[in-house]
């Protein structure tokens, strides 16, 4: 702590030393993301030791916050997308192109898991020695916002994972609000003469990006974790195993998920979801198919920023999204 307490010092003096350069001599001499990364670091230390979080740590001064509110975070791995599949054939060509990649002879099984896609806003919560150090949002997918103090304050979200995972894990997954609680939250606003949120997603957007965590806390957010980013060692050897692996670290994951194989069984559990969707407590806008051997996601690889081995099929779009 002694060493912390040092650098801690140190950093704060630095970007003391830079605000002055910027906000008071309009003369920065380091650009505004060297800058960005001084506040990251401090971010982070003081998240590992909240007892060195002075009330005047520039953390906490709203002055020394970056123009656009959120330090930037690079993720260690790119968050990926999904390319979307409409039609029950886009289904079947993305099992056929699978099993090609694969070199799949005909009676191989190809083993799929199918899980909601969840309407929120993803984030990246990275873990370092079993403790919470950075969460950001997707942003762009290669750098997202520092959210980690908000993220802190939604129960789904673990501060420190148990013994057995490993030194270093980035925990991805999704952001959102419950229907009943997003009605709850408008009709509260409403009494109190306040813009509302057009749906859970942007209730959730709009809630996590919040520059004072403390309205966070007050927001009713959830997390469901669905996928992981840099690893220190592999989480298990499939998808499903690893979704397990997840749960066993204290997080949320959809209960729905299915382990199917082949197109038949995906279809019929998309549909099942899709006729179930209204009775969720929460937005969902498709169903993700992942193959669930990690080696074989590993062989087929991603083109572009989307993997070939993930693809998300998504419902009809409902007429009106008012609700
Ligand atoms: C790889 C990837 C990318 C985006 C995702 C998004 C969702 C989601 N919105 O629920 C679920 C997943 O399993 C995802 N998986």
């Amino acid at each position: 702590l002694e060493e912390a307490r040092q650098s801690h010092r140190a950093l704060v003096q630095r970007i003391r030393y830079h605000d002055r350069r910027y906000y008071k001599e309009d003369a920065p001499e380091i650009s505004d993301a060297d800058y960005d990364r001084l506040r990251a670091d401090l971010i982070r230390l003081e998240t590992l030791y909240p007892e060195l979080q002075t009330a005047d740590s520039p953390t906490r001064t709203v002055g020394a916050a970056p123009a656009e509110g959120f330090a930037k975070v690079r993720h260690a791995r790119p968050m990926l997308s999904l390319a979307n599949a409409f039609e029950d054939e886009d289904v079947v060509e993305f099992l056929a192109r699978a099993r090609k990649g694969l070199n799949l002879k005909e009676d191989d099984e190809l083993a799929v898991v199918a899980e909601p896609k969840i309407d929120g806003l993803s984030a990246s919560l990275r873990y370092e020695n079993r403790r919470l150090v950075v969460a950001a949002t997707r942003g762009d997918g290669t750098e997202g916002e520092d959210v980690t103090r908000n993220m802190l304050t939604i129960d789904d979200v673990p501060d420190t994972l148990p013994d057995d995972a490993p030194d270093l894990v980035e925990v991805r997954g999704e952001v959102y609000m419950g229907k009943a609680d997003f009605a709850t939250l408008n009709e509260r606003r409403a009494e109190a003469g306040e813009a509302l949120f057009a749906n859970p997603r942007n209730a959730a957007a709009g809630s996590l990006r919040q520059l004072d965590p403390e309205i966070t806390r007050k927001r009713p957010l959830k997390f469901f974790a669905y996928a992981w980013g840099e690893v220190s060692a592999p989480l298990a050897p499939t998808q499903w195993a690893a979704l397990d692996r997840l749960e066993s670290f204290g997080f949320t994951v959809n209960p729905l998920r299915r382990l199917c194989r082949g197109a038949d069984e995906l279809l019929a559990r998309y549909r099942e979801i899709g006729d179930g969707r209204h009775a969720l407590d929460y937005d969902i806008d498709g169903v993700v198919y992942k193959i669930d051997r990690l080696d074989w996601q590993a062989l087929l690889g991603q083109v572009a920023r989307a993997p070939r081995w993930a693809i998300a099929h998504k419902f009809p779009a409902e007429q009106a999204k008012t609700r």
